[in-house]
């Protein structure tokens, strides 16, 4: 067996970056009564991975993200965020801890604009809150006018700062993924989970989402994403983990996981598999 020592030592004098932990599932059963959603799962996220989680309807993936995000607490196992431990913690705790996500149903103020539904992302790290709004507090007011900033940028680093009045129920589809993305983007994460932003969307939205990931990633941020579309996972992820009914099953980079029989049989056993 090698000795991680040796390991780390031999990665720094090939000037290989070491790989840093900053989501760790750590041995995580979730059970819902009778149904186990994950088993004794366990997958390391490193900062700055572009990392996806895959596996056919109901293997669990969505699981994953209610369970780091602190839906739900685990049956068993941690969860560990930058070194802390964060599974039983609150949503907002997490959220204020770096960790942001998007939802597979979109889930917008569909009667405000755009720019105010980054603007309520961006409310999740403002410190007055509701009192300071209600009395109308000097630093509320200067906070308010850093967060209108704020989500303009952020509406333009998105790709819809020309949209940013248009009501949230009037954007074309991709722009509201697009939008949910900004808003998530205003908590400033360390992370962003992502599930399935690929959904509905038509190829030439596709191709440009790859690249609003890739920007996300090398602005500094960690991405976690579920997606069926296997074209783009294979395409963007550094690392792709395979969940089966509750079970990570294979682990590894886009070309490994590609040949790996688990996943082949996975896949091609499950009827509705994308
Ligand atoms: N709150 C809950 N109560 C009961 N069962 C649940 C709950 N949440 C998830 N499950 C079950 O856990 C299993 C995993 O569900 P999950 O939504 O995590 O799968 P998924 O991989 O995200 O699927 P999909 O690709 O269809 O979104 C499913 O059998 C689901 O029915």
């Amino acid at each position: 067996m090698t000795n991680p020592t040796e390991t780390t030592a031999a990665a720094a004098a090939a000037g290989t970056p070491l790989a840093e932990p900053l989501l760790e599932i750590d041995n995580v059963t979730m059970q819902f009564g009778g149904v186990v959603a994950l088993k004794e799962a366990a997958i390391t996220v490193n900062t700055g991975e572009i990392f996806a989680l895959i596996g056919p309807n109901g293997a669990g993936k969505t699981t994953v993200f209610n369970v780091v995000t602190g839906v739900y607490r685990p049956t068993s196992g941690q969860v560990r965020f930058a070194g802390r431990r964060i599974d039983g913690m609150k949503r907002f705790q997490v959220t204020k801890g770096g960790v942001a996500r998007t939802f597979q149903n979109i889930r917008l103020f569909h009667n405000m604009s755009a720019l105010e539904n980054v603007m309520v992302g961006a409310d999740a790290h403002h410190r007055t809150g509701a009192v300071g709004a209600v009395l109308n507090l000097p630093w509320h007011r200067r906070e308010e006018r850093g967060g209108r900033e704020l989500a303009r940028e952020l509406l333009d680093f998105v790709g819809i700062g020309r949209r940013s009045s248009d009501t949230a129920k009037n954007l074309p589809y991709g722009d509201q993924r697009r939008l949910e993305i900004a808003r998530a983007l205003a908590t400033d994460p360390k992370i962003l989970l992502l599930d399935e932003p690929a959904a509905g969307m038509n190829p030439a939205e596709k191709e440009s989402l790859q690249d609003l990931i890739r920007k996300i990633r090398d602005s500094g941020r960690t991405v976690l994403l579920i997606e069926h579309d296997m074209g783009l996972v294979m395409h963007i992820s550094d690392r792709v983990a395979v969940l089966d009914f509750g079970q990570l099953i294979a682990e590894g980079t886009p070309a490994v996981v590609q040949r790996n029989p688990a996943v082949i049989e996975a896949y091609l056993g499950a009827s509705d598999a994308s």
